[in-house]
């Protein structure tokens, strides 16, 4: 089972690397790895095992935070309505693409977070409010699918780790609160 022990941080190359893609059909170590980073996620929103395994939560992970540079990323997002046991999304993605996005921007208004880095860095990070992406599933099936608001946001901040950026680069520098007019700020 994935801890935090074994999640790289912030200084490991594997982070900057660009990630090789999968082959199909996927080899069972790449289901195995997929299924691991699932159950990490919806472990680390159990308030127990999270306790228990001291782990932090997330929605999201790729597989170079794991010091593995594959082109894989699992999410599970939860429905913000709290009545809703369904997660609003739960997969893990091989080879995700980025086909096409919206002009329109959009940001978290808390900013970002990320289990690779043990600080917290203030700022809007301004990404595509809203993409359509292709990838295959642990089945190698492909899919298209489009993701907008937090979705969308979470799935950009696992493929940039697909490609050696992490969430901080995105930051305005001088100003890490300038918003330009027009994106959207996610609550
Ligand atoms: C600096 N301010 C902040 O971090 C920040 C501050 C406030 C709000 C938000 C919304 C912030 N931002 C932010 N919060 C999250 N979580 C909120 C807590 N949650 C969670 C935690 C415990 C149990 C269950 C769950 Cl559900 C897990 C997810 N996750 C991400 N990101 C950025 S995209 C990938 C995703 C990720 O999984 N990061 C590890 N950002
Ligand atoms: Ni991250």
């Amino acid at each position: 089972m994935i801890t935090m022990d074994n999640i790289i941080r912030e200084g490991n190359p594997t982070l900057r690397e660009v990630a090789e893609e999968v082959c199909l059909p996927l080899k069972e170590e790449e289901i195995v790895l997929g299924k691991k980073m699932l159950e990490f996620l919806k472990n680390s929103q159990d308030p127990e095992k999270a306790e228990e395994l001291h782990l932090r939560g997330g929605v999201g992970l790729a597989a170079p935070q794991l010091d593995i540079s594959k082109r894989i990323i699992a999410v599970h997002v939860p429905n913000s309505d709290p009545e809703i046991a369904e997660p609003t999304l739960s997969t893990v993605m091989y080879n995700p693409k980025i086909l096409s996005h919206s002009i329109q921007e959009a940001c978290l208004g808390e900013g970002e977070g990320c289990l690779s880095v043990d600080r917290e860095v203030p700022g809007y990070v301004v990404r595509h409010a809203k993409i359509t992406i292709s990838y295959y599933d642990m089945d190698g099936k492909p899919h298209k699918i489009r993701l907008k608001n937090y979705e969308s946001i979470v799935v950009q901040h696992e493929i940039d780790h697909l490609n050696g950026v992490m969430f901080y680069d995105h930051i305005n520098e001088k100003n890490p609160f300038a918003l330009k007019e027009g994106v959207l700020v996610i609550k």
